[in-house]
């Protein structure tokens, strides 16, 4: 897509661009695509924020629609050359109930592939999950994988089972003939779990430490490792990843990434002390402060209580069963795959994610008080 007749001259649609990553994506396509013409945006809730784009030299089309709804999509993805599917129902708290999880994930993607087929859009970046791959059910340690790490993947929990099903379904579609007889070129990135201005559950933490009086607990050992990524070098990865699909088809596309930077590989509670520390919280206790059976009691008790309380209120609090599993197991990922498919570099440095999310838990410290 680099061909100098075409400055100017790309559409694309992002999916969910006014959550968490989408914001991010948006704004980096905005930044970092010469090419772009027009940005549509499509999310169930459109974002005030999206009016200071669009006095810019790139037309911004702000969609409010549903990717479960088909012609919705159809619409919105009629004329793109390239779509960024990051909408998703990411829930493991179970506020939203498994059959709404698969509809959005899975019918959803489906629809995207769809409408790419009947209307000739031929570039399709789909944001799965490391979830895809784990931990699995069993918790067994994923230790510095890449792509091809052998690895025991068997799901339960409505979340990495819609991820899991949604992304074979777009590597299947690779290879698709799009309307205009072209095929459909396909990827799908998988980022660890991802940090950085706008982190909903870092918001929560936060919160929660203030509420303690500035302190959290240590529920997990600090010798759990997770590999965790930065929101703008996730951002990063689609841009590039949208913009080389076309000239690296035959290498690209039906490929899965690793989505990943130079984070530091620390315990989840200790991870977020690199942020929440500068920001006047401190994490108490070396080791866990409770057992892990009593861990597992408490995490099955939020179970009974949320669906005891269902018909009065939603209770869905950070702790059960699958979080704690999640937290309690080391997944950590080391590769260069995207590096050697497509020249993939961390744009944001460990030092500058770092010092980028303080200032945002800060600018949060300023809004509360
Ligand atoms: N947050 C994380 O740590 C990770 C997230 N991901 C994936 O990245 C993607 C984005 O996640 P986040 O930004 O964290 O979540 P988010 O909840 O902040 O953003 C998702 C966006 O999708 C939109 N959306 C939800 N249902 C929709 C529907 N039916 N129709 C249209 N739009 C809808 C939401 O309104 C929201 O703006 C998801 O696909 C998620 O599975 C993957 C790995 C890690
Ligand atoms: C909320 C969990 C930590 C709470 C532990 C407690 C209650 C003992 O303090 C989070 C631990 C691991 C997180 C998940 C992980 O980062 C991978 C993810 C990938 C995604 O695609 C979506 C988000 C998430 C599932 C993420 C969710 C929060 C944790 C379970």
């Amino acid at each position: 897509m680099a061909d100098s007749a075409q400055a100017q001259k790309l559409v694309y649609l992002v999916t969910g661009g006014c959550g968490f990553l989408g914001e991010h994506v948006v704004r980096m396509l905005l930044q970092q695509e010469p090419q772009l013409r027009e940005l549509r945006i499509f999310d169930l809730h459109l974002g005030p924020w999206l009016e200071e784009l669009k006095t810019g030299p790139v037309q911004v089309t702000a969609i409010q629609g549903d990717v479960t709804q088909a012609h919705e999509v159809a619409a919105a993805v009629a004329g793109a050359h390239v779509v960024i599917h990051t909408a998703g129902l990411v829930d493991v708290f179970g506020k939203t109930s498994p059959e709404t999880i698969h509809e959005v994930n899975v019918q959803g993607t489906r629809n995207v592939i769809e409408a790419c087929v009947q209307t000739g859009t031929r570039f399709l970046v789909y944001t799965s999950s490391m979830e895809v791959v784990g931990p699995n059910i069993k918790g067994q340690p994923f230790y510095r994988g890449n792509e091809n790490t052998p690895y025991e993947a068997v799901h339960r929990h409505p979340y990495p089972c819609s991820k899991a099903l949604a992304e074979q379904l777009v590597l299947e579609a690779n290879g698709r003939k799009v309307l205009g007889g072209l095929p459909l070129v396909t990827c799908a990135l998988r980022p660890t779990g991802i940090y950085g201005e706008g982190h909903q559950i870092m918001r929560d933490f936060y919160h929660q430490g203030l509420r303690l009086g500035g302190r959290l607990f240590r529920a997990i050992p600090a010798s759990v490792e997770h590999g965790r990524v930065y929101v703008g070098n996730v951002a990063w990865m689609h841009v590039l990843v949208a913009r080389e699909l076309e000239h690296r088809a035959a290498l690209m596309g039906g490929q899965v990434y690793f989505c990943y930077d130079n984070s530091p590989y620390k315990s989840y509670e200790d991870f977020n002390m690199e942020f929440l520390g500068p920001c006047g919280l401190r994490l108490v206790g070396t080791r866990p402060l409770l057992p892990y059976w009593l861990l597992v009691f408490l995490a099955a008790l939020n179970v009974l209580l949320q669906w005891l309380l269902r018909p009065l209120l939603l209770y869905a609090p950070l702790l059960n069963p699958y979080t704690l599993a999640m937290a309690n197991t080391t997944f950590t990922v080391s590769t260069d795959k995207a590096r050697r498919h497509f020249g993939y570099e961390p744009p944001f440095s460990w030092e500058e994610s770092r010092t980028r999310t303080i200032r945002w838990v800060q600018a949060m410290e300023g809004s509360a008080q």
